[in-house]
């Protein structure tokens, strides 16, 4: 299977693991919209379930193909969230944000009960760092908050480029919260554990795409079908 189809396969995979009554958080990527077309077919078949969208971009595909959806106030408390991700260790520690919605699909994971993980198989590494670690950051003063970044990256091992996101036209990238995305070249990430505690702590930093101790499962499209991967 070429990457396309295994993400295909991972997302068919997915849908099993989804319940009658379920409340849903509902990733973000092109591995989640195939995610979303299997679970609108099951919605169009009967099954009742609502979700809670991580993205503007996949409230809007819901709406389209009509997969019910509500929001954490209104339903705060999430049976199951199945999203995309980057890269994933043997742990399941993942880096996420490629698509710049890793702080909505933080705290709609965090707010789940369980999270399945949907990849192919060019996702799974024996250590992270090889895709550029996303970081969300407020406007206001982001330079600096970036240099206090890179002294925290350097204490935990991980040098390398810091540079802000920019659209298909140049211009600066805004997330749905309306904040900066910097990607972190560090080719290799020795402790992330370590390095997403401190850098969370950076007055500034919204949040990183360092996801640990989150995702429960990933279910993984290969050449030959779909692995099921429990954290090590
Ligand atoms: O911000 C985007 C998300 O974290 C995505 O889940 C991640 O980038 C994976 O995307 P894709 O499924 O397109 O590879």
């Amino acid at each position: 299977m070429t990457p396309a189809e295994q993400k295909k396969a991972a997302a068919a995979k997915a849908a099993e693991y989804v319940e009658d009554g379920m409340k849903l958080g509902i990733g973000t990527g092109s591995t989640s919209e195939e995610f979303v077309r299997v679970l609108a077919e099951r919605v169009k078949g009967g099954l009742r379930v609502i979700g809670v969208p991580t993205s503007e971009r996949t409230a809007k595909l819901c709406t389209e193909l009509g997969v019910p959806l509500t929001n954490l106030d209104d339903t705060p408390h999430l049976d199951l969230t199945i999203d995309g991700a980057d890269e994933f260790d043997p742990a399941l520690r993942l880096i996420k944000g490629g698509g710049g919605a890793l702080l909505r699909e933080k705290i709609v994971a965090a707010a789940s009960d369980r999270m399945i993980v949907i990849t192919d198989a060019t996702k799974k590494v024996a250590m992270l760092g090889a895709f550029p670690l996303p970081i969300e950051v407020i406007p206001f003063g982001s330079l600096a908050t970036v240099r206090r970044v890179a002294e925290v990256a350097k204490a935990y091992g991980c040098e390398g480029k810091i540079a802000r996101r920019a659209d298909s036209y140049g211009e600066p990238f805004f997330t749905d919260s309306n904040n900066f995305i910097f990607d972190c070249s560090f080719g290799r990430i020795p402790d992330p554990d370590g390095l997403a505690r401190e850098l969370n702590l950076i007055p500034g930093v919204v949040e990183t795409g360092l996801f640990i101790g989150i995702a429960t499962l990933a279910l993984v499209g290969t050449s030959s079908g779909v692995d099921i991967i429990e954290p090590k």
